[in-house]
């Protein structure tokens, strides 16, 4: 029986019929959007290649939340445009990615059954329940109710669930802040793990050093717009930017 013939089995591709169109590279042009008559983001060009992971860096207010609502198709933009691999935004394209919020977002049941949701709405294997709780540490909680876990608790199983939905992007906003060392050090072992694996990760934090040990290249955001997109490397040996500059040096940047 050829590949074609073969049932799909599940793994990476969720519930969408296999073999799928790759979906980077993605390429956002001009994208715009106003709050209160403010260009929070404004006139954004950006571009992420197949593989890897990017750190979006900037101060308080820059942009970084709303630009990954506007990549990931939360939020549509108020002119511009994002394709992925050539295709426009779609529900699809967003359904093939996961974003994981700094405040986690999380069903009023038991850790378990936070995850059977998830696998069975995209239709996945429920026997990754166990694999995906013992990679973010909860395998002995999976009965507790969620709402009881500790903070760093909950973002691993917010992280849990995102990876459940196996996308093929996953974008991160601010997920390990205020969070204890162990949850830290976690999540950031199943980013490089996942990153690894072909995910495509797009990452905001506040935490330079953070983005240092993680990210490929570097966007730093200011006032809505990318002042300076750069290897990892290169941005942090030498800003461009001065606001960059400014806010590696721990300065205030307004
Ligand atoms: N619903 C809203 N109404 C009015 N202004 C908003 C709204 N949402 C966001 N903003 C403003 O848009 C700007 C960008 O917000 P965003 O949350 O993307 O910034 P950020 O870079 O993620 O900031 P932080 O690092 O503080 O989380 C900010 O000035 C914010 O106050």
């Amino acid at each position: 029986m050829s590949d074609a013939a073969l049932p799909f089995l599940g793994g990476r591709a969720g519930a969408a019929a296999s073999p799928r169109a790759p979906l980077l590279p993605m390429r956002a042009r001009g994208l715009t959007l106003r709050r209160g008559g403010v260009a929070v983001v404004d006139r954004i060009d950006l571009d992420l290649g197949l593989r890897g992971c990017t750190a979006i860096l900037g101060p308080n207010g820059a942009g970084k939340s709303l630009l990954l609502r506007l990549l990931h198709g939360l939020e549509p933009p108020e002119a511009g445009a994002v394709t992925w691999n050539g295709a426009p935004a779609s529900r699809e394209v967003t359904a093939r990615q996961a974003l994981v919020f700094q405040t986690p977002v999380l069903l009023r049941r038991s850790v378990g059954a936070n995850l059977d949701f998830v696998l069975r709405a995209r239709r996945r294997d429920r026997g990754l329940r166990a694999a995906l709780l013992d990679r973010v540490g909860l395998g002995d909680k999976a009965d507790r109710p969620a709402r009881l876990l500790s903070g760093g608790e909950k973002q691993r199983l917010a992280l849990a669930r995102a990876l459940a939905t196996g996308p093929d992007v996953l974008f991160l906003d601010e997920p390990t802040a205020s969070l204890d060392p162990g949850s830290v050090l976690m999540i950031e072992r199943i980013v490089r793990e996942e990153a690894e694996r072909g995910t495509r990760l797009v990452i905001v934090t506040h935490d330079v050093a953070q983005a240092r040990r993680l990210a490929d290249d570097v966007v730093f955001l200011h006032r809505g717009r990318v002042i300076e997109h750069a290897p990892t490397d290169t941005f942090f040996a030498a800003p461009a930017a001065e606001a960059a500059r400014d806010f590696l040096a721990g300065r205030i940047v307004l």
